[in-house]
């Protein structure tokens, strides 16, 4: 079994930081915990509901997953405005005030949104995919190497945006990362998935 006995509580506003080596099961515990992947045995739970797996996890808007290939993320099919707008509770549209902050915070062009996620350069689409994430007004945001396709100034104003918009809407992050430097800037506490 790759990943046994492990326990985990997140608390709102929390950055974790989930260490283990290479193949130790990182990546297969952040799908855990966004729910793209349904526990053999135990439970992932928000405020005491299970997330939920499978067809309905397209409702589960609470833990969103952003990892580091946006382009296996986003349909090659759409525009990134409807791409964008997946992420969009019912009844709010990208001119609102929220998406807008969140697009400027990120550096988001409008006019990127009339193309096709293989018209934006990787960085620039990654960006999109963390304003799609918070864009559903997540509980907990799971961000597995999702910079590390960054160039360093690039990867240092979005987790500087991130961190100020985690911390005003205290969300709670699991954060993995090869990099010790990053994990020190920001993660408040470190959990080892080692066996
Ligand atoms: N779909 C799959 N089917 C079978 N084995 C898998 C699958 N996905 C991952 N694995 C295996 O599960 C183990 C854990 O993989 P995972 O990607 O979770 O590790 P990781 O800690 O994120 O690694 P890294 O730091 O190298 O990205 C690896 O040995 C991997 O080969």
């Amino acid at each position: 079994m790759l990943i046994n006995e492990f326990d985990l509580t997140v608390e709102p506003g929390e950055r974790v930081a989930l260490e283990a080596p290479s193949g130790a099961g990182k990546t297969t515990l952040c799908r855990l915990l966004a729910g793209y992947l349904s526990p053999q045995a135990g439970v992932v739970e928000v405020d005491g509901a299970p997330v939920s797996c499978g067809r309905r996890r397209r409702g589960a808007r609470r833990v969103q997953l952003i990892w580091q290939h946006p382009e296996e993320a986003c349909d090659p099919l759409l525009r990134l405005d409807a791409t964008l707008s997946e992420g969009l509770p019912r009844g709010e549209c990208l001119h609102d005030a929220r998406p807008s902050d969140l697009m400027e915070r990120f550096g988001i062009a409008g006019e990127w949104l009339s193309r096709f996620p293989h018209e934006l350069s990787g960085g620039e689409l990654m960006r999109l995919c963390v304003v799609r994430a918070l864009l559903a007004r997540p509980r907990y945001l799971i961000c597995d190497e999702m910079t590390a396709m960054l160039d360093a100034i690039t990867q240092a104003r979005v987790w500087t945006q991130l961190i100020e918009v985690a911390e005003r809407e205290q969300l709670g992050l699991v954060v993995v990362s090869h990099s010790p430097e990053l994990l020190d800037r920001v993660a408040t506490r470190r959990v080892s998935l080692a066996r």
